[in-house]
């Protein structure tokens, strides 16, 4: 009986393998999803899939954003696996995976779509490996598990959503304003770190001036004119400080929620010629993987009900209000435009519907 129990609290509960199973990815590891075993297509190695290949025909699954590049039919609809003819090296799998060399090396083909059969492992698949911010792009096999590989049940969230608690806070003074303080909060998961920063005095009785920001290495840290994130992050701290209080939280959810490394990626196929958001779903993204439920549940934990939203994002407006957020008012805002960025602030008012 007490064997039993001890068993149960010391074994990873569905969730936690989901986080494991991120991590194993990112690693090169293959992971188990019902009776799937598979890798990211980015990390695993030669000697790995040569491993995977011996138990029968391999198959890649990629992002139905990416088979659309592709011109792969996607017969699963938001995935498509695609059969990996024999003795198909790393690179090749890679050249499908990432756009790069599109443009450079564009024929990949002919490339035969899989239909029928369970998607479901493979969506899940390619799910956590835009979890982990890897390209998402999976190679597999359907084997029965190896002994010691993570094993994930079938349906489990690859994304946990689990509630954000706070670590730590202390009182940070500003150049904007002397009262300060950094709130830092973590996933549940035990996953990314997002912080609120409160200036001045913040009045919960009153609606609160609120901005959701999402990381930007680039342009927050390195004054990068490629984006408008920079000169908004210290516009809205200006704009706290002037109305004597406001709440910032500073979402780690680079790159629109791609990492900074898809980012990157992202911004060179801009270089050739594609926007913010052809690029992404070139990569095989959404054009924004944010998921903004974060940014309720930490007002919550603020005790903030009510806010003044600071944003040209009608998603998130939409977003905080679906998660029973009060927003009276929307506070525009509209800076830092230059040569640099004019075209992408207009794809983003043209194509993601952002308000002037
Ligand atoms: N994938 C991708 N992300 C980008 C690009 N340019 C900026 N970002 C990211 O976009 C995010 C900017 O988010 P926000 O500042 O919240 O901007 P927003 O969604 O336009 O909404 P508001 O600024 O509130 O109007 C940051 O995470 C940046 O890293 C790009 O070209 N591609
Ligand atoms: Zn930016």
């Amino acid at each position: 009986m007490l064997q039993e129990f001890t068993t149960k609290m010391l074994s990873p509960t569905p969730n936690e393998l989901a986080v494991r199973a991120r991590a194993d990815l990112r690693v090169g590891l293959p992971v188990a999803i019902g009776g799937v075993v598979l890798a990211s297509v980015e990390t695993v190695s030669q000697a790995r899939l040569d491993a995977l290949r011996t138990a029968g025909p391999l198959v890649l699954c990629v992002s139905g954003r990416r088979a659309e590049t592709l011109k792969a039919r996607a017969y699963d609809g938001d995935v498509a696996r695609i059969a990996v003819p024999q003795d198909t090296r790393l690179d090749w799998l890679q050249a499908v995976a990432d756009p790069a060399d599109d443009l450079r090396m564009p024929m990949k083909g002919p490339l035969t779509t899989l239909r029928g059969g369970d998607c479901g492992p493979w969506r899940q698949g390619v799910a956590l490996a835009k979890a982990a911010q890897l390209l998402p792009a999976v190679v597999g096999v359907a084997m029965t598990p190896p002994a010691g590989v993570t094993r994930l049940p079938v349906d489990e969230m690859a994304r946990p959503t689990l509630p954000s608690t706070e670590v730590a806070s202390a009182r940070v003074p500003f150049a904007v304003h002397a009262a300060g303080r950094v709130h830092v909060f973590r996933e549940g998961d035990g996953g990314e770190e997002h912080y609120a920063i409160e200036i001045g005095m913040v009045d919960r009785a009153a609606p609160v001036l609120t901005r959701l920001h999402s990381a930007c290495f680039t342009g927050d840290v390195l004054g990068s004119l490629k984006c408008d994130c920079g000169p908004q992050l210290h516009a809205a701290m200006q704009a706290m400080a002037d109305n004597g209080g406001g709440v910032l939280l500073y979402l780690n959810q680079e790159g629109r929620g791609i990492g900074l490394a898809n980012k990157m990626r992202a911004y060179d196929l801009q270089d050739q010629g594609f926007d913010t958001v052809e690029a992404n779903h070139r990569l095989g993204f959404e054009d924004d993987e944010r998921d903004f439920r974060l940014g309720a549940d930490l007002l919550a934990r603020l005790g903030i009900a009510t806010i003044r939203l600071m944003t040209n994002n009608p998603r998130k407006l939409t977003m905080m209000q679906a998660q029973g957020v009060s927003v009276v008012e929307r506070v525009p805002l509209h800076v830092g435009r230059g040569r640099d960025n004019a075209a992408y602030l207009d794809v983003k008012r043209d194509k993601s519907g952002h308000l002037e």
